[in-house]
């Protein structure tokens, strides 16, 4: 038996990664939760012919407590997110009290669970729900992702269309590392499992570069005030969620990129920090997954100049996004 759990599930994002959820044979019960909505959204999948079981509940009651109970996969893209003009770390302020309640849930109900933090910015609140985690003395590194996977599907989109040809999309695998926003996220392009032209000018190098750190703007732009990304946010989120479930479920080999801490594995933590230069305590690499969780972290490999570069750019943004989440989260501690 094998329960997924949402929290922030009436929203955006929340509502289509629930009904991908529920499509899943891979789920026996999905527990929805949100401050909103979620008995109708709940009532809604619940007529779909798969075998998922879903409830749905809001704050009163112990809500909370009663939607986690059990769960093997925690999912929060609880939160508020960004407008015109944001960057994601304008969403701080909100979205990390949020993910502090709702990992003190966590921690209190289900401390074993995996944990998914959609969540922005990624980059401090999953250092939040390790902090909420320590706290309670039940910190597994190996257990809490931070969702870096649309950057992943955003870099196979456009590789494929600068490739000329859409249909290449669900094949082409570009790893992208760092962290998930700006200038944290980047694209290895150059380990891309369909290369791009040789002749590729630095120019457009550089314009497909920028479309991958970049690519929520676009969105944030188009949607005009309506928010961010959700349908391909919902669509990511699922991917990485079946993966882990897979890997749960004994699947060996299971490689995906996300945002983990570092104490998941000392021995590919080791070999990153001498390619980074630089000891973080977060950062989003390929990692191998298995039922315990993170099995291994892999390092960057062979890198370009313009990958390196890339990479010295990410490095101060993203420790002072870290920094901030372990601040916040080590107050929550205290
Ligand atoms: N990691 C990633 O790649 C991405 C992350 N995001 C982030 O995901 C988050 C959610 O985005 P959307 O779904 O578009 O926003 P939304 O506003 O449509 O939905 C958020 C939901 O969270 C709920 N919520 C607020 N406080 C809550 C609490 N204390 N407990 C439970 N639920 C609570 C709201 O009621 C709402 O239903 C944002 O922070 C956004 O920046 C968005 C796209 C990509
Ligand atoms: O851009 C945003 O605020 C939402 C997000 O994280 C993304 O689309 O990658």
């Amino acid at each position: 038996m094998v329960k997924a759990v949402v929290l922030g599930a009436a929203g955006g994002i929340g509502q289509p990664l629930a009904l991908l959820l529920k499509s899943s044979p891979l789920i026996d019960e999905l527990g929805l939760y949100d401050i909103v909505n979620t008995p109708g959204v709940a009532a809604d999948l619940s007529h779909i012919a798969t075998p998922a079981k879903v409830e749905g509940y809001l704050p009163p009651d112990d809500g909370l407590a009663k939607t986690l109970k059990g769960a093997d996969i925690v999912v929060i893209p609880a939160g508020v997110p960004r407008k015109p003009g944001m960057t994601r770390d304008d969403l701080f302020k909100i979205n990390a009290g949020i993910v502090r309640d709702l990992a003190t849930g966590i921690a209190t109900a289900v401390p074993k669970a995996f944990v998914l933090v959609i969540s922005n910015p990624v980059n401090s609140t999953v250092p939040i729900v390790a902090e909420v985690f320590k706290k309670h003395g039940v910190f597994d590194p190996k257990r809490l992702f931070g969702v870096t996977t649309l950057d992943v599907v955003r870099a196979s989109t456009f590789v494929a269309e600068k490739l000329g040809d859409l249909s290449l999309s669900s094949k082409v695998v570009v790893p992208v590392v760092g962290g998930h926003s700006g200038v944290t996220i980047v694209p290895l392009l150059s380990q891309s499992s369909h290369p791009l032209p040789a002749s590729i000018s630095e120019d457009d190098y550089k314009t497909l570069v920028h479309r991958v750190q970049f690519g929520g703007d676009e969105v944030v732009k188009a949607k005009d005030g309506a928010g961010s990304a959700t349908l391909s946010m919902a669509y990511a989120g699922a991917e990485f969620s079946f993966k882990v479930l897979r890997a749960l479920k004994g699947e060996k080999g299971i490689v995906a990129p996300s945002y983990v801490s570092l104490e998941a594995d000392s021995a590919g933590a080791a070999l990153l920090t001498k390619e980074l230069g630089q000891e973080l305590a977060y950062f989003s690499s390929n990692v191998e997954l298995g039922q315990e969780g993170v099995v291994k972290i892999n390092p960057l490999g062979k890198i370009t100049e313009a990958e390196q570069k890339l990479i010295a750019a990410a490095l101060p943004e993203l420790a002072k996004n870290i920094a901030t989440g372990v601040g916040f989260g080590t107050e929550a501690r205290l």
